[in-house]
């Protein structure tokens, strides 16, 4: 495909409201992620972040407002008009399979043509840098490797986009480190539009195009993380950002917290 073809992979959500039975948890809520762009959500625990993901990936069909990707709208409770690939805090990764298994595993239930597993598979495994360990078993594995793994299970799928939910929070710092400068390559490599969840605001300034800030339903503040690519854990700039973003979350917290106590997010 030449690139002025190439296939608009953006979300759009507009006006989205989720509510749970004496709780509105998402309230209108509008965001964009761009082709190809890199979008880190932090918000405090309880904002409606899982909420948001089970929403655009399908599982739940019980809500208002719209969900486009590529500009195809999403139909609730069918399909997601858009090819998703995953990645979890856990590796869930399946024990009794290699690592080649596993991402055999997911090809078998992708669109993905057999005829072109191998490349696929060659390309993600020599990515992610877990070449020689085709043939180990997820216990033979480190966290760090099998987070690799999962990466190249949900890359081998092709997404259109990928879901990274929190997906370095298991494991020690060094390792994550490690990771997400890794996956920062692999993005710049697949151009992939990537939705990244994390309660880390170091971590969403270092990878992010954008870390939007949500709270009490809505986006509590958006900050750009304009900081040229490919970015230092101790560059001075991305410190100073990687603080504005750790106040607006902090901010956002206790906004949080206030309504909370005042009852206001109760729908009765
Ligand atoms: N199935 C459900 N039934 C009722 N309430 C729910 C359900 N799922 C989530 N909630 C409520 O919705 C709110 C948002 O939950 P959600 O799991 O989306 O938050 P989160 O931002 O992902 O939190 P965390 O960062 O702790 O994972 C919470 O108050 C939660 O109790």
């Amino acid at each position: 495909m030449s690139q002025e073809m190439e296939a608009d992979n953006g979300i759009r959500v507009e006006g989205l409201i989720k509510e749970f039975p004496g709780q509105r948890v998402l309230d209108g809520l509008n965001l964009t992620v761009g082709n190809g762009e890199f979008v880190c959500l932090l918000g405090p625990s309880g904002c409606g972040k899982s909420t948001l993901l089970n929403i655009l990936s399908g599982l739940d069909s019980d809500y208002r407002g719209s969900v486009h990707f590529g500009g195809r709208p999403m139909v609730p409770g069918g399909k997601p008009p858009a090819t998703i690939g995953y990645l979890f805090q856990e590796p869930r990764l399946l024990p009794w399979l290699s690592a080649e298994r596993n991402v055999d595993f997911a090809l078998e239930n992708s669109r993905v043509p057999r005829s072109r597993w191998g490349d696929i598979k060659d390309r993600y495994f020599a990515l992610t840098g877990l070449q020689p360990f085709r043939d180990y078993y997820p216990h033979e594995l480190s966290g760090g490797m099998a987070q690799r793994l999962s990466l190249v299970r949900a890359l081998a799928i092709e997404p259109d986009v990928l879901f990274m939910d929190e997906p370095f929070s298991g494991l020690d710092e060094l390792t994550a480190r490690r990771l997400r400068v890794d996956l920062l390559d692999i993005w710049r490599e697949t151009g992939k539009t990537i939705l990244f969840i994390t309660h880390n605001s170091y971590e969403a300034t270092f990878l992010g195009d954008r870390v939007v800030v949500l709270s009490q339903g809505g986006i509590h503040n958006q900050i750009s993380v304009d900081v040229p690519r490919p970015r230092d854990y101790d560059d001075a700039a991305l410190f100073q950002v990687g603080k504005t973003v750790s106040a607006t979350f902090i901010e956002a917290a206790e906004a949080a917290e206030r309504a909370r106590a005042r009852g206001t997010r109760s729908s009765h």
